[in-house]
């Protein structure tokens, strides 16, 4: 049994693949809490691990490996893997995240693409039809605008939970939901569009705990994959 970690900004998400072929999700606030649920399926052979969290998480999982007995792959971002190349000018500086799943993306679809990760941030990566990565974009994520409009003025007071429209608001709750989705999405289909001019193939990947919601996109097609980081875990540590 392998068990698969993304650790992001706000959320753990992991998956254990049996040797029967079988595979179990989850989502967790804490890796302790996601430890306890992946030690009911069993004990794992090996943790293939990526995380932008803090180094208490990595810790976390380091111990818990160390109670199973099994070895920690922890992926790192490098000028080459999978196929293809950083563009960042310090390739360890970029989030691991963001790198797998250009690998995993990669994997897919051996053609130009950007990939969109709509996580606590928004990243989108640019790569071209050889392989060569042109760098990206970070941006808030839907959270984190609505928490920075909700923490920096005195009359927008919003509650939870948000719809997936990009009509004009007619409440404030709208305005700024609606007004989140829409500049996600004008962001994609910016970066998307600068890209068809140099290839004229160029798809789109989307993945991330509100990835869907950015969907769909105007005038074009977006593949929706669900967990292309812990794809990409696969592909470095086969
Ligand atoms: N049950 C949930 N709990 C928290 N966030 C959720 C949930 N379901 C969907 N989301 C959405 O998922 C987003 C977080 O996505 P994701 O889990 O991919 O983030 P993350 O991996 O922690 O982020 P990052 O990689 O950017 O640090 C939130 O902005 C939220 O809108
Ligand atoms: C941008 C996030 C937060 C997205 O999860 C992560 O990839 C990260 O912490 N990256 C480090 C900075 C960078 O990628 O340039
Ligand atoms: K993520």
């Amino acid at each position: 049994m392998i068990v698969d970690v993304d650790v992001g900004n706000t959320r753990v998400k992991w998956r254990v693949s049996h040797d029967s072929g079988v595979n179990i999700h989850g989502v967790h606030k804490t890796f302790d809490d996601a430890a306890r649920e992946i030690g009911v399926q069993g004990v794992p052979t090996r943790i293939r691990l990526s995380s932008v969290g803090n180094a208490s998480v990595t810790r976390g999982v380091e111990t818990a490996a160390a109670h199973w007995g099994c070895i920690v792959q922890k992926a790192q971002t490098t000028k080459n893997a999978g196929g293809i190349t950083c563009g960042y000018e310090q390739p360890e500086s970029m989030g691991v995240d963001r790198w797998l799943a250009l690998i995993a993306a990669w994997q897919q679809y051996q053609g130009a693409c950007v990939v969109v990760d709509a996580g606590s941030a928004v990243t989108i990566d640019v790569l071209d039809s050889v392989g060569q990565h042109h760098g990206g974009y970070i941006v808030p994520g839907v959270m984190m605008m609505r928490n920075s409009l909700l923490g920096g003025t005195a009359k927008i007071l919003l509650s939870e939970g948000f719809r997936r429209e990009v009509t004009p608001g007619v409440s404030t709750q709208e305005a700024v939901d609606h007004g989140a989705l829409l500049m996600l999405r004008s962001f994609v289909e910016a970066v998307h569009e600068e890209l068809l001019c140099s290839e004229a193939n160029a798809k789109i990947f989307v993945t991330g705990g509100d990835g869907e919601s950015l969907l769909p996109l105007k005038d074009r097609e977006a593949v929706y994959c669900k967990d292309l980081v812990l794809d990409g875990l696969a592909v470095v540590f086969p």
